[in-house]
Order: structure tokens, then C-alpha cells, then sequence
């Protein structure tokens, strides 16, 4: 099932007037190419976990600029020309993509996304794009995180009421589901994207009867064999937990079986553990335990450590809204200018080098040892690269040019691969499944040294020489005109 298009005015106002003025100029078909990245990894993490592309493209295919659209622009104090808005009628996205596909591990500066077409698109779907990738990557790369510290237990993603909106929800559902979880409470999610869909019960249905027993009594006559029956409203372990045991022997003497209890309050390393206890004395050994409220993975980390005996987690709030990092800050930036039949390279200068952005059409090749069967580093090229696998290949670091490494007995793995051409999609979406399989294969190319949470290494990414060559000798260029201008 496909969601509901995204409008095309979900876009900053000055995309707009950039068009505009593009149009007034005569300029807005240069051809043009752009870079989305991010600079810095989320969360201290060691990777983010790519995702928005799905989205990105339903995006690319649908973008129309309806009546109501050009109606509203019409009434604006810009007073665009009615030619231009005349003009945006037939609008569609004309462009080229190359993306890396969801799912993989990915580090700061690597171009996600390479864009090329007229300037007049390309800026118009800036914002949109930014949008999708750098929630949905940090969403994803959040959901990693859980699931390192939680390799082999049932996650469930309970976020939606606490996300920021309903795009976030279900499209946070899908990244934590593309970065290992197990499920989602939100049945939209499940019914977009296929996702398994769970839940258990609240605190009200415990509230509505006269008693706890008459509640879970009842709840569990609906779903036998499938309850989960939640324990802390009154007392965990003097009412909640007695209460379903009684209950799940009345389901055993049937020859049915309560599936579990959900602990939501209290000391949950303490509870789960007297619970074990206390379901495993009454026979009950197949009854899970499942523990929600304000976890995450900190939280799910120091549980574990004091021998906490929880089956299934339940992550809401911290997971959907990327509690610790709310944006991953993903930059998009013009990298070349299509003038008299070739491609220039052209860059944006800051006073942070590390915020120079790199000149050109470039992609990213991983370098996988082929014994090992490790990722040794990615190495930025220029897009027209071909890597001989048959020769020594030097990586150096691009800021600490002495950091050089000599490989041998490689892969290079092209990253990016071409998504739209001339405004064609060429690019069959993977199955949800597939993503997530194929994020799993990810994770198993790194050493664990660059997955650990805290203080993970830092994973090479470095520049090809040709490229970076390129980029000193623009700067070079740049910073000399600059000083020809002021006098030297
Ligand atoms: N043994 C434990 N070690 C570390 N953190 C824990 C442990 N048990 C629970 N926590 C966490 O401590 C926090 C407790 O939250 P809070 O103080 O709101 O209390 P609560 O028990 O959830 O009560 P209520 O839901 O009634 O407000 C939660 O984030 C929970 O995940
Ligand atoms: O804590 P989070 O990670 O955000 O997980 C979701 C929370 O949402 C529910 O609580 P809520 O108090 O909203 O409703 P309830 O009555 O069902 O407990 C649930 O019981 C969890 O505690
Ligand atoms: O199914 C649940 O237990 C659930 C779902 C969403 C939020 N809190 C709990």
C-alpha cells in the first residue's frame, strides 16, 4: 500500500522565491548537483542506519503542483507572475537520484543522496528530502541502538502517542522496524508497510471492572493463548501478579496458556525477576515478562546488568521522538554546475575545515576485506572512479593526511546506485523484509569495535587522492580571488 502523496508546497519558502527569481532570471534550467549528508553521527553512536529512501521517491514520482497549490501561491505578497505559476502546473520531477538503499550503515559526509537536474527542482524538493532522510535515519540509527544492547529479545516499538505527529509515527515505525524491531503497537504502520502489529492492554481495562481478577478474566476470554496482562495499576506484586497467575491456571487447566505480564512501573530488574519467580513456582514457565515505561537503551543496558529476566521490551517515547539528538542535522549542498558540456566542481567555504563541503559529482565505494570479510573503510571517489580491485589501494585520512592504510585482497562496493533517470524511476523498491535482512547482513560487515555504544572507534571515511586534490586546489583558487579582490 502506498501513503498519501506529499504535497509539494511540504517546502521552505525561499525554495520557492529561489525558483521564482530562477524563472525571472532565465536561469532555472541550468543543470545542476547536489549532495544530502550528514556531518556528525547521532547519539556518540559509531553509524547511522539510512533511511527516508521509500519515502524520497513516492516524493520524486508524485510531485505535481495542484490547483489548490497555485491558487494559494497566487494569493501570496510575492506577487509571482501568473507564467510562472501558469509554468508550475506541469511541473514534474525531471532529475536523476542515486541514493544509497535503506538499511545501510552509513557515516558522516558520504553523499546519501546525489541529486541532478534543473536548479529550479533541485531546490524546490531540498527541504522535503532533508525531511524524510534525517528523521528517519535517526529513528533507525535509535532503534540500532536498542536493538545491540537486546540481540535476542522481543522489541516493540510503542511510540505513537508521544511522536511528534502522525508521519512520524508511522514512518518512525517503519525505520525501527528496518533497524531490527519486532513489532509496532500503531495498526496504520502495520497496515502500510506490513510490519507485525501487537499490543496489550492499558491501565483503563484494569480500572473499568470492579475487580482485577473480573478484568483480566475477562480480557484474556478474548484472546486466549495471546494475552498479555498488565500487573502494576494497583500493586505488582501483591494483586497484579497473583491475579495472573490465577488466571493463567484456569487457562492452563484448559489446556490454553496466558502469554504474558506486563511490568510498567516500579524497579523492573527487582519486579521481573520476583515475577519469573513467582510465574515459574506456579508453572507458568512459558509466560513471558514484557517491560515498558520510559526505557530505552541506557535504561535496558542496566537492566540486563542486574539480571533483569524481561523477554519483551515495550519503547515508546525515547525511541519515537529520538529523545537524546531530536535532528541528525543532514546538510544538502550544491557540489557542481553543468557549464558548456562539463560538469565544475564547486564548493561552500566555512571556517570549520571540517565543514568544507567536497566539490563535485562523487560516490562512495565500501572497501570489504576479502578474507576477513570486514569493511576496512568507505572511500569518497569521484563518481567517474573505477576501482582496479587487482592493485594496493591507499586510504589516507582527508583532514589527518599522515593516517594512511595500504589494502590488498579487497571489495569495493559502489554505495550509490541510480534510483531516477531524466525523472524515470529506475529503481525496484525492496520489499520492507528485504531492507531489513539486508541491514542485518550491514551489521555483520563492521567489527564490533565500530557497533559498541559508548566510545565506539571511528570508522575510516576517507577522500580518493584525485578528490582530494581537486578540493585543496579549489580552495586554493577561492581563497586567492578572494585576496586578488581585497588587494592582495
Ligand atoms: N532497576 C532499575 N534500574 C534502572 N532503571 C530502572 C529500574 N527500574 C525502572 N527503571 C527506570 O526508572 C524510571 C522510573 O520512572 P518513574 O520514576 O516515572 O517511575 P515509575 O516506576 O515508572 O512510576 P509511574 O509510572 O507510576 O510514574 C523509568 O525510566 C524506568 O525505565
Ligand atoms: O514509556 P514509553 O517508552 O513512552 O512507552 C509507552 C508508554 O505508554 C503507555 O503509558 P501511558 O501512561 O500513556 O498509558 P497506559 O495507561 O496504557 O499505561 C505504556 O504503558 C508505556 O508506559
Ligand atoms: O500495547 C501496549 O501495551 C502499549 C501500546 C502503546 C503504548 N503503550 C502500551
Amino acid at each position: 500500500m502506498v501513503p498519501s502523496p506529499v504535497p509539494s508546497l511540504h517546502t521552505d519558502k525561499y525554495q520557492i522565491n529561489m525558483m521564482y527569481a530562477h524563472w525571472k532570471n532565465g536561469t532555472h534550467r541550468r543543470r545542476r548537483a547536489f549532495d544530502l549528508y550528514f556531518r556528525q553521527l547521532p547519539f556518540g553512536n559509531g553509524y547511522a542506519v539510512f533511511a527516508g529512501l521509500e519515502r524520497a521517491v513516492h516524493y520524486l514520482e508524485n510531485l505535481r503542483f495542484t490547483e489548490e497549490d497555485i491558487e494559494y501561491l497566487a494569493g501570496q505578497p510575492e506577487n509571482y507572475d501568473p507564467d510562472f505559476l501558469k509554468m508550475l502546473r506541469s511541473f514534474r520531477f525531471t532529475g536523476d537520484l542515486y541514493a544509497i538503499p535503506e538499511g545501510t550503515l552509513v557515516f558522516p559526509n558520504e553523499p546519501l543522496l546525489r541529486l541532478e537536474g534543473t536548479i529550479m527542482e533541485l531546490q524546490l524538493v531540498e527541504t522535503a528530502l532533508l525531511n524524510f532522510v534525517g528523521y528517519q535515519s535517526l529513528v533507525a540509527t535509535k532503534a540500532a541502538r536498542i536493538r545491540h544492547v537486546a540481540p535476542k529479545d522481543v522489541l516493540m516499538e510503542f511510540g505513537t502517542r508521544r511522536a511528534q505527529e502522525t508521519d512520524a509515527a508511522v514512518w518512525g515505525a517503519r525505520a525501527t522496524y528496518i533497524a531490527g524491531f519486532d513489532a509496532t503497537s500503531n495498526v496504520r504502520a502495520g497496515q502500510l508497510f506490513g510490519i507485525p502489529t501487537r499490543g496489550t492492554h492499558s491501565h483503563s481495562w484494569v480500572q473499568d471492572f470492579d475487580s482485577e481478577l473480573e478484568a483480566f478474566r475477562a480480557f484474556v476470554r478474548s484472546f486466549p493463548d495471546q494475552a498479555i496482562l498488565l500487573v502494576d495499576t494497583y500493586d505488582t506484586l501483591k494483586s497484579g501478579l497473583p491475579h495472573a497467575i490465577q488466571v493463567g491456571l484456569e487457562l492452563k487447566r484448559e489446556g490454553k496458556r496466558l502469554a504474558g505480564v506486563r511490568l510498567d512501573s516500579g524497579d523492573l530488574a527487582y519486579l521481573s525477576k520476583r515475577a519469573r519467580q513467582m510465574l515459574d513456582e506456579a508453572g507458568l514457565t512459558d509466560t513471558l515478562i514484557v517491560a515498558s515505561s520510559d526505557l530505552d537503551e541506557t535504561t535496558i543496558l542496566n537492566l540486563k546488568s542486574q539480571g533483569a529476566r524481561i523477554d519483551s521490551w515495550g519503547i515508546g517515547t525515547k525511541l519515537i521522538t529520538a529523545y537524546d539528538q531530536p535532528a541528525l542535522g543532514a546538510v544538502y549542498k550544491m557540489v557542481a554546475r553543468y557549464e558548456q558540456g562539463r560538469w565544475l566542481p564547486t564548493l561552500k567555504i566555512s571556517s570549520n575545515p571540517e565543514k568544507v563541503t567536497t566539490p563535485g559529482r562523487k560516490t562512495v565505494y565500501r572497501i570489504v576485506d576479502r578474507k576477513t570479510g570486514k569493511a576496512r573503510g568507505d572511500l569518497i571517489t569521484r563518481v567517474d572512479t573505477v576501482i582496479d580491485e587487482s592493485r594496493p589501494l591507499i586510504l589516507f585520512h582527508p583532514v589527518h593526511t599522515f593516517r594512511k592504510k595500504k589494502v590488498t585482497h579487497f571489495r569495493a562496493i559502489n554505495l550509490l546506485v541510480p534510483i531516477f533517470r531524466d525523472g524515470k524511476r529506475v529503481y525496484e523498491l525492496p520489499s520492507l523484509e528485504e531492507i531489513r535482512n539486508y541491514h542485518r547482513e550491514q551489521l555483520s560487515l563492521f567489527w564490533e569495535e565500530y557497533l559498541r555504544l559508548l566510545n565506539p572507534e571511528e570508522y575510516p571515511v576517507d577522500l580518493s587522492r584525485d578528490l582530494w586534490e581537486e578540493k585543496q586546489n579549489l580552495l586554493n583558487k577561492i581563497y586567492a580571488s578572494i585576496r586578488e579582490e581585497n588587494g592582495g
